[in-house]
């Protein structure tokens, strides 16, 4: 029996942190081609997908070098680490048999397309896979904003934030084991409780503009695939 998606197109942030496996930086070969695979199960269901990669995996192992730094300069050099992540990205799905192509917020025309609203939104339709880097393109901000942003310039379903912990958590569960995950829980909540899952600006756009989001483990085994066929995984945070 064929299965159907809960949903046409989803926006994807994939932490970059979740990269380098059990590395302490960079990004991890075997990593990167098991998420890819889980992203082409989802491809192959038919869903659009577009993509939002972090760039912590390269950034913090550049952190204590930035330490003292102005800050704008310091937040351009992470939007470029998301670029280099991007390009991996690609490469590892091209690989794999999917056409994706990389759109980047701040010019790069010998390595990656500007990103053109109308561009990407054609590329989805063709059921390729869309990749932005460099974030929103201004310092001052993080791939979280992004990923709302390009959700909702996309028309998208629903954002998945792809990360390391299995959903949204009373406090964080890498340094709090007595945190609870949320089956479920609103923006308000999220936001009064300064959960730090994401930032809270994204939080806020997503409520404004009524972009449901599902935080789950890019880590387990088919996960993505369970999230889009609309099986209980993760935690929803909705309006
Ligand atoms: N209440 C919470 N519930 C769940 N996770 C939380 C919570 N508070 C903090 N976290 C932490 O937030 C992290 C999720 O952020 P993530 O690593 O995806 O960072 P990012 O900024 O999106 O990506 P990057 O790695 O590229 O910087 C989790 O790994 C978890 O340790
Ligand atoms: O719109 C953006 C997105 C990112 N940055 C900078 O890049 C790094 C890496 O992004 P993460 O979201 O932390 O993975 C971020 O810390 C910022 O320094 C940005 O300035 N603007």
């Amino acid at each position: 029996m064929s299965q159907v998606p809960a949903y046409k197109r989803i926006l994807l942030k994939l932490s970059g942190e979740a990269l380098m496996g059990d590395d302490s930086y960079g990004i991890n070969r075997n990593t990167i081609e098991q998420i890819v695979a889980q992203i082409k199960d989802v491809v192959d269901l038919g869903v659009q997908v577009g993509i939002v990669i972090g760039g912590g995996n390269i950034f913090r192992g550049v952190a204590p070098a930035a330490s003292g730094m102005d800050r704008a300069t310091a937040d351009y050099m992470g939007m470029m680490a998301t670029v280099m992540n991007a390009l991996a990205l690609k490469d590892a799905m091209t690989k794999a048999g999917l056409v994706a192509r990389v759109q980047s917020a701040l010019t790069m025309q010998q390595i990656a397309e500007p990103y053109v609203r109308g561009k990407a939104m054609q590329y989805l339709e063709e059921g390729k896979v869309v990749i932005f880097a460099a974030g929103t393109g201004n310092p001052f901000f993080t791939t979280d904003t992004a990923a709302a942003l390009r959700g909702m310039e996309m028309n998208v379903d629903i954002m998945l934030k792809a990360t390391k912990v299995d959903g949204v958590y009373t406090d964080d569960p890498k340094k709090n084991p007595d945190a609870v995950r949320y089956q479920t829980l609103t923006f308000d909540e999220a936001i009064n409780r300064n959960l730090k899952v994401m930032d809270a600006t994204a939080f806020a756009l997503c409520r404004d503009q009524h972009l449901n989001i599902k935080v789950f483990s890019i880590f387990k085994q088919g996960a993505l695939a369970r999230v889009v066929l609309g099986e209980d995984e993760g935690t929803l945070v909705h309006c």
